[in-house]
């Protein structure tokens, strides 16, 4: 079975001290970096690109850093990530003119590969693909923002993905991004997925970040994680 991945969402994080908060949240014992990129075009938000991922790196990050691109178009932006230091590089296959060479662009960057579903997007667009897929992310909230609340509709989507995924045998995360906190994630868990995006839920979103509540929040993740069997 694979192990739980808590990825903090950084969108929520102080930008003022973007490498400070990183530093934190992993010390608390989160395992992967949420780098979320919005253009402004295919959502109506703008936020960071491939420098701060690279700064991050340079600050010293070693964690896996799992970029999920919001725009479009997706190709053009890809090998300057994948010099940045990105680990997985997920996107919208609604934004993307040809998703397989999409996801073998990202793989012949030498990065892990994913494809992203908004609550509205079909699962039929893994037909076809799914060899070429190291990752598979859920939207339980619609793209553009942090701080919104969970879809309930999620949840049948993740036990239809979970079976896709154990069906095939292929080694595949299944990831859940938006409105995931401390009493939802048991149950995000028993529906299927074992990566799961935190951000207003740790960072706290539209208040003042407080990096002393990291530890007792990824704790209380923990347990309630362990909680229950996927
Ligand atoms: O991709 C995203 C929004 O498009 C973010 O990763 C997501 O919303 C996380 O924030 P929160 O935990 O506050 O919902
Ligand atoms: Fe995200």
């Amino acid at each position: 079975m694979p192990a739980d991945l808590i990825a903090p969402s950084i969108l929520s994080a102080n930008f003022a001290k973007l490498g400070e908060e990183v530093d934190n949240v992993l010390a608390s014992g989160a395992d992967i970096v949420h780098f979320d990129v919005m253009d402004n075009h295919y959502v109506p938000n703008l936020t960071i690109g491939p420098l701060v991922c690279e700064a991050l790196r340079k600050h010293g990050v070693t964690a896996p850093i799992d970029v999920h691109l919001m725009v479009k178009p997706v190709d053009r932006i890809i090998p300057d990530f994948a010099k940045a230091g990105a680990t997985y590089i997920t996107f919208h296959p609604e934004a993307s003119e040809h998703v397989d060479r999409t996801l073998q662009l990202i793989r012949d960057s030498g990065c892990k590969s994913g494809l992203v579903f908004n609550p509205a997007t079909p699962l039929t667009y893994l037909d076809y693909v799914l060899e070429k897929v190291d990752m598979i992310l859920l939207m339980s909230v619609n793209p553009g923002f942090g701080g919104q609340s969970f879809i309930p509709s999620a949840l049948d989507k993740l036990r239809e993905v979970r079976e896709i995924i154990d069906d095939s045998g292929l080694d595949i995360r299944l990831e859940i991004d938006g409105g995931v906190k401390v009493d939802n994630i048991a149950e995000i868990k028993a529906a299927g997925a074992d990566t799961f995006v935190s951000g207003s839920g740790l960072f706290g979103y539209g208040r003042d970040s407080d990096p002393n509540r990291y530890d007792s929040i990824v704790g209380e993740m923990r347990r309630a994680l362990a909680g229950v069997d996927r």
